[in-house]
């Protein structure tokens, strides 16, 4: 069933139900399981051989065997198990104005009361006891320090945010009260438009407009779990509370190789030079799905400068572009087996993008291998890199999203296709220029299409990987 609670025009989900407790204690233990687990520093996520050797071997004489290519799904599984198998990272302390985007390694408890004094929810006069009120000479401003008590029978001006004087019993509002020619403060009630007739008595109910001290929590009180994600709401919480900083999972680290001889990184392209797409894109990219991008690095078709950029590389995550077929100047392959690198994944059945490459290239090191052609590319990042930073961030995996398409789609017959759609009306409608080598597509997209081998057909609901960016549109 469709929600339309969203208005038209908006990206509205379909859900298949939501999903059961058990599933999502599920995403909350991998999302905390990082920072957790104190295991041995071999600890692999159990299972996650059984998924790999079906679909590669390392040799032991380090001479890669490539086997048939993993199914799409199985994919995204063994790109998120990897993430699991890295040793335990230990939580940091981010300044608040760095954690957006990080996820929570400790629960968010109250440092202070909320409010942390009784309050004045309005502009007006703190009162005690009933009216009419003597009013004291200096009122009491947000900031002010705790002013003298109210005796009864008295009023002081108030300002919303100042702490209220002890012995007050309400406050009055601006609008509904008037001092008399002696000073005195009256209650009023507001009158009925067009008319010089109060509506009522006036009265002024005890404690009204006073936010009285911890009325949202009291110091020790947990405000959110551990394995939230840093929002800006959060931020402004954890402010609130009297954090200056936060205990975090650490972002990943990525490092992006750009290979090619055939790229500029300016111009136009001329000479059989194209313009590199993939190193302006791949960062801001990787950055949305929780990453920290350390360096971005032309390396040229250079094998001895890509073997060497990988044994060097501190990041947790490399992801190369190009490269992955078997050409003349393809390293990549040739690279991993020089270093003994073990291939969780070697080809995807999916198109674009099938000859994506996840290896492990040390204990605590992925290498994410993205094809050379640009949505073959986005392919590969959704696929593998999206998972595995996903699960290194903590994150917890978004809700299927799933709706139904506008037009048919044409299927491979083994392979899933990954399609740029926009969404209208509750529907994925294709887009145009979605081959391997076009961004026309993606560019225009609100998510893409995951089509079953065989395709899909007007009405049949799809499922649908959004774009990071979309999340918020
Ligand atoms: N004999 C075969 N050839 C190819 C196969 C195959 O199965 N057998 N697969 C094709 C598919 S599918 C893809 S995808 C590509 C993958 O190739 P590589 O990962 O080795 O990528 P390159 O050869 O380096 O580049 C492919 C294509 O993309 C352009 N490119 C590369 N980097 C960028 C960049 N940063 N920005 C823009 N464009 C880029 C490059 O110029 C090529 O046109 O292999 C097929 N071949
Ligand atoms: O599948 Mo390639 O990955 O067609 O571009």
């Amino acid at each position: 069933m469709a929600d339309d609670s969203g208005g038209p025009g908006r990206r509205q989900e379909v859900r298949p139900g939501r999903r059961s407790e058990e599933q999502h204690d599920l995403d909350f233990e991998e999302a905390l399981a990082l920072v957790r687990d104190p295991g041995p520093r071999t600890t692999r996520y159990p299972g996650i051989q059984d998924l790999v050797q079906e679909h590669s071997t390392t040799s032991t004489s380090g001479h890669h065997a490539r086997h048939r290519a993993t199914p799409w799904p199985e994919a995204r599984t063994v790109a998120r198990h990897a993430a699991r198998s890295v040793p335990r990272r230990e939580p940091v302390g981010v300044p608040l104005d760095a954690a957006l985007g990080l996820v929570l390694a400790a629960p968010l408890t109250a440092l202070t009361d909320l409010p942390s004094f009784d309050t004045s929810a309005m502009d007006g006069w703190a009162v005690a006891g009933p009216g009419p009120w003597a009013v004291r000479g200096e009122g009491v401003l947000a900031g002010h320090a705790e002013p003298a008590p109210l005796g009864d029978g008295e009023a002081v001006r108030i300002a919303t945010g100042a702490r209220v004087p002890p012995d007050t019993t309400a406050v009055l509002r601006s609008e509904h009260g008037r001092t008399d020619t002696k000073g005195r403060l009256h209650a009023t009630v507001p009158q009925a438009p067009g008319s010089d007739r109060a509506a009522g008595t006036p009265t002024v109910a005890h404690g009204q407009d006073i936010r009285p001290r911890g009325q949202e929590c009291h110091a020790g009180d947990q405000l959110l779990p551990p394995g939230t994600q840093v929002t800006p709401a959060v931020l402004g919480l954890a402010a609130a509370a009297g954090y200056d900083s936060l205990r975090a999972l650490p972002r990943p680290r990525a490092e992006v190789l750009v290979l090619g001889n055939e790229l500029l990184t300016r111009g136009l392209p001329e000479g059989g030079l194209i313009r590199d797409a993939l190193g302006p894109m791949l960062p801001p990219w990787l950055r949305a799905l929780g990453a920290d991008v350390v360096a971005v690095r032309g390396l040229g078709d250079d094998a001895a400068a890509l073997h060497q950029a990988v044994t060097s590389s501190t990041a947790d995550l490399i992801v190369t572009t190009g490269g992955t077929a078997a050409g003349p100047v393809d390293h990549v392959h040739p690279t991993l087996c020089r270093m003994g690198a073990e291939f969780l994944i070697d080809g995807v059945q999916v198109r674009p993008g099938h000859p994506m490459l996840l290896a492990r290239t040390r204990e605590d090191q992925h290498l994410v291998g993205l094809p050379g052609n640009p949505l073959a590319a986005v392919s590969g990042l959704l696929t593998l890199a999206e998972p595995l930073l996903r699960t290194l961030a903590g994150r917890v995996a978004p809700e299927p999203y799933i709706l139904p398409l506008k037009d048919s789609v044409h299927g491979h017959p083994h392979d899933t296709r990954l399609i740029p759609v926009a969404v209208r009306d509750d529907r994925a409608v294709p887009l145009r220029y979605h081959g391997p080598a076009m961004l026309r597509g993606i560019a225009a997209a609100d998510a893409l299409a995951v089509v079953p081998p065989g395709g899909a057909r007007p009405g049949e609901d799809v499922e649908l990987l959004e774009l990071p960016w979309a999340l918020t549109g």
